[in-house]
């Protein structure tokens, strides 16, 4: 008997897009731990980068890939074979040529036991989904948030503010740099623009590391509004300032680079690697301290930057993993620990020393809600107006910080949902 054609193989970037998938949808695990695997970091930076630009496609289009493909099956595979299905629904959808889509997806499905008897299934699925795609898929609604967050953000900000924040995660997210010195040359380098805040904002992203500027340390990726809690020091040059909760480093390497004598602690020794990694390759400089910032005893510094643990549900345009993996577990112990945190900072000042106290949440109990009850527990503790280029009226909150959302800017390509206030202690 003739040996049959061995299956053509899968392609390594649509094989781990569909392995992130499975294990965020299968284990409720985050995509930022799947991606820090052995296996996942073997592979070429150019099929990393595209697994993980796949994997968060489907995520942010989860109920749009499930109603496309809902009306050609009879009942829902199993989730290995699903997220195949998925994969295919959205790469249709992008214009994907459908005889690729379908040899692909074949392809995924083949190369395991579980799922080969799929095969079959998707062929035929996804052969009729091709000609309608795109055209179903722009006419269905934004995905929702899962009621989890969806509740408590409509309770804080109102119904149709959600709607925008859905609109914008849906959307996803430029790629933001924070330059080492000169922004207009780096937006020249990359082909990106400088924002009134003064990142540098680039298309959509693909492989960084190939971006012109990297290998030389000229700039380090951070979102616009990431990059603002630091600039709300102003002219710091000189001053010892302690990053409090300081990994992988983007406040870090900002003070650095504006001449700050940075002490950067953070309780993650893993994490801190990345921060070694960050200063090696932009040859900036800071004392990096491994350590509870609760037990932390250092300074007295003339500031301290605390970005604290929180929900990251500002961050869902770049982490669409996020309300998929979580449900909102553990939310009310960050808020007790960012609390701790806060006091601890303000007890590490010289007098006169000022805190900025900045989270990436939506969820006002991480960020206004702290400030309050901040001023509150501590008589003499003074919210001071925060001031940099680029900010706008509309950003600043009651209480006297400033909320950003990821719904502003839109017309620029948005911003993650952050917020910050600057504390003054006399
Ligand atoms: C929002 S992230 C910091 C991001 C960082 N500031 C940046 O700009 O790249 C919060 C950090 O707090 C750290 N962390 C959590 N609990 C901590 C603790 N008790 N003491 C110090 N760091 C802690 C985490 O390891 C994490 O790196």
């Amino acid at each position: 008997m003739p040996a049959r054609p061995a299956a053509p193989a899968a392609d390594p970037a649509r094989r781990a897009a569909v392995d992130l998938l499975n294990g965020v949808l299968g284990e409720g695990r985050l995509m930022s731990d799947l991606t820090a695997a052995p296996a996942f970091q073997r592979l070429p930076p150019e099929a990393r980068a595209a697994a993980q630009r796949l994997a968060a496609g489907v995520l942010r289009g989860l109920d749009r890939c499930d109603a496309l493909l809902e009306p050609h099956l009879r009942k829902a595979p199993p989730l290995r074979a699903r997220n195949v299905l998925r994969l295919g629904a959205l790469e249709l959808a992008e214009g994907g040529a459908p005889h690729g889509v379908v040899n692909e997806a074949v392809a995924l499905l083949a190369a395991s036991k579980r799922t080969a008897g799929f095969k079959g299934l998707a062929n035929a699925v996804l052969r009729k989904l091709a000609p309608e795609a795109a055209a179903r898929w722009a006419d269905l609604p934004v995905p929702e948030l899962p009621e989890w967050l969806r509740g408590p953000l409509v309770e804080a900000w109102g119904a149709e503010v959600v709607v925008a924040m859905e609109a914008a995660h849906a959307a996803g997210a430029p790629l933001d740099l924070s330059p080492r010195s000169d922004a207009a040359a780096v937006a020249d380098a990359v082909g990106g623009t400088v924002l009134p805040t003064g990142s540098v904002r680039c298309g959509t992203a693909g492989q960084v590391s190939a971006l012109p500027g990297f290998d030389t340390g000229d700039w380090w990726v951070q979102d616009a509004a990431a990059a603002l809690p630091a600039r709300l020091l102003g002219d710091v040059a000189g001053l010892r300032v302690l990053d409090m909760c300081a990994a992988p480093g983007g406040k870090t390497l900002q003070l650095a680079a504006a001449g700050v004598e940075v002490t950067a602690l953070d309780l993650s020794e893993a994490r801190l690697g990345r921060l070694h990694e960050n200063l090696g390759r932009t040859g900036l400089a800071a004392e990096v301290v491994a350590g509870d910032a609760l037990a932390f005893e250092g300074g007295p510094f003339d500031a301290v930057l605390l970005d604290a643990p929180c929900s990251a549900t500002g961050t869902i345009r770049r982490h669409p993993d996020l309300p998929h993996a979580r449900a909102g577990e553990g939310i009310s112990e960050l808020i007790g620990l960012q609390a701790e945190m806060l006091d601890r900072a303000l007890a590490l000042l010289k007098p006169g020393g000022r805190v900025v106290y900045c989270t990436c949440s939506l969820i006002p109990d991480e960020g206004e809600v702290q400030i309050e009850e901040a001023l509150e527990r501590h008589p003499g503790l003074r919210v001071l107006p925060p001031e940099a280029p680029g900010i706008e009226e509309a950003w600043r909150s009651s209480e006297g910080g400033l909320r950003l959302r990821p719904d502003y800017w839109s017309d620029r390509g948005g911003m993650d949902g952050f917020y910050m206030a600057v504390l003054r202690r006399d």
